[in-house]
């Protein structure tokens, strides 16, 4: 009988591990209003104080990069830490809509060093194509490896909470490696090959028993041009045509962000080792599909020769003429062509149309799905999934 299992997530509206699911999909906690929620921030220990980052402010957004390239989540084997790069965290952490006190930072009063994190922002849900829900994304939740096990992330997920339900929004949608109560699906990641060589040199790949190095770099070999006429970057001018092409392709999945215009101008204009993103236009300027990745390198922990991992990563995109595999098989060539190491995608949305015939291999770990204070009448299947978080 464990009593000391979840402390804290057992006092979160989320589901138990071992609930049944309810007929009808709907809110765990009691229905609240902003003036129920406490005004003032939760107690931090002494010494700390809460303080909100504005990324339009170098200083903080060098503080926030510092944090997280050293602090942020690494695999399980602990080869590799994420490195958002800066460029990637304002366009991440900047969407319409954004709130300024929803960028939550901890610091050292003393030194005003940055020692903790949780970002939201707010995003327009859509779940089983009936339940239109604002939320909030949770994302980029770290502590200083110096202050691990202090129970300090339950204070900033809490904090984050009360911040969010005071602008009367009371769910909230995140993804972790981590298992806690209770994923409403379990997506596995890809990857796919495109320097095998460095990839077998840091140990990310390793050769097969009867495989030579000329044999795997001739098996992953792209060539140097895309094969699909029209294809051309997207740009913000596109934005009208694609967000309602989009929107429609999501509507298949239980789970999604519907997207306004202005959100995809934001998150689909090409930046450069951001974000990648292309639309195919037939010959009458008709924009028939849509793919995007976006580039999040990860540090290789003490390697005598590389320090760097440098991934793609499969975003959104749509087809209405041109097949899936396709897309994704010009996305690697683009992805290639862009110096990247390797292309990781999940099996969420259609992906599993790909995945084998593009050569991708399986990762090592999976990602799992939450929502905070949404008790679903169902588990979805990854390919219920039609939303990727950075
Ligand atoms: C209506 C609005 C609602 C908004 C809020 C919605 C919910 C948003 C939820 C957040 C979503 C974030 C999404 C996201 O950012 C993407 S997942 C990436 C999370 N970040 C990292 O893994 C970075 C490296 N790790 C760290 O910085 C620390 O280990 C963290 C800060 C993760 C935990 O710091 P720590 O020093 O290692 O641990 P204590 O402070 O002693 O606390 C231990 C408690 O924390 C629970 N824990 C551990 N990892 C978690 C995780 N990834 N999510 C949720 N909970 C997590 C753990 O189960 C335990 O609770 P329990 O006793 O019940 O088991
Ligand atoms: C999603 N977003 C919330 C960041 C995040 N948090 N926790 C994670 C756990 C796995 C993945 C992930 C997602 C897709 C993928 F193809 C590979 C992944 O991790 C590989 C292992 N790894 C960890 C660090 N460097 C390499 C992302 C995340």
């Amino acid at each position: 009988l464990q009593t000391n299992q979840w402390q804290f997530w057992n006092t979160q509206p989320v589901p138990k591990m071992d609930d049944p699911f309810p007929e009808n999909s709907g809110p765990i906690d009691v229905i609240k209003k902003p003036e129920d929620v406490q005004k003032e921030p939760y107690n931090l220990p002494a010494g700390f104080e809460w303080c909100n980052l504005n990324l339009k402010n170098k200083d903080d957004l060098d503080q926030l990069y510092t944090l997280l390239v050293e602090n942020y989540v690494e695999d399980d084997d602990n080869m590799f830490r994420f490195d958002y790069s800066r460029e990637f965290l304002r366009w991440a952490l900047s969407p319409p809509g954004q709130y300024e006190d929803w960028l939550a930072g901890v610091r050292v009063t003393k030194t005003k060093k940055l020692v903790g994190f949780i970002s939201g922002i707010p995003v327009h849900m859509v779940l089983q194509k009936k339940d239109n829900i604002k939320m909030t994304e949770i994302n980029f939740l770290c502590v200083n490896k110096k202050l691990r096990s202090k129970r300090l992330a339950p204070v900033l997920i809490k904090e984050i909470t009360r911040r969010v339900n005071i602008k009367n929004m009371w769910q909230a949608v995140y993804t972790a490696g981590v298992l806690i109560p209770k994923p409403i699906s379990i997506a596995q990641y890809f990857h796919r090959s495109l320097n095998p060589k460095k990839l077998i040199e840091i140990n990310f790949s390793s050769l097969g028993k009867n495989q030579t190095m000329a044999r795997v770099q001739k098996l992953y070999k792209l060539p140097e041009e895309t094969t699909i006429q029209g294809l051309r970057p997207f740009t913000k001018k596109d934005a009208a045509a694609v967000t309602p092409l989009l929107n429609k392709y999501l509507e298949q999945f239980d789970l999604y962000h519907s997207f306004s215009v202005e959100d995809v101008k934001h998150y689909f204009t090409p930046v450069e080792n951001v974000i990648y993103s292309y639309v195919v236009e037939s010959q009458d300027k008709q924009i028939t599909d849509f793919f995007s990745f976006y580039c999040l390198p990860s540090t290789i922990i003490n390697h005598p020769k590389h320090n760097q991992l440098r991934a793609a990563y499969s975003y959104y995109h749509f087809s209405t003429a041109t097949p899936l595999k396709d897309l994704i098989y010009n996305a690697l060539i683009l992805a290639k062509k862009y110096d990247f190491d390797v292309f990781n995608a999940l099996n969420l949305m259609e992906n599993t149309q790909f995945l084998d015939e593009l050569l991708f291999s399986p990762g090592d770990g999976n990602l799992h799905y939450y929502l905070y204070n949404w008790r679903l009448s169902e588990q979805f299947k990854p390919s219920q999934l039609g939303m990727v978080l950075v």
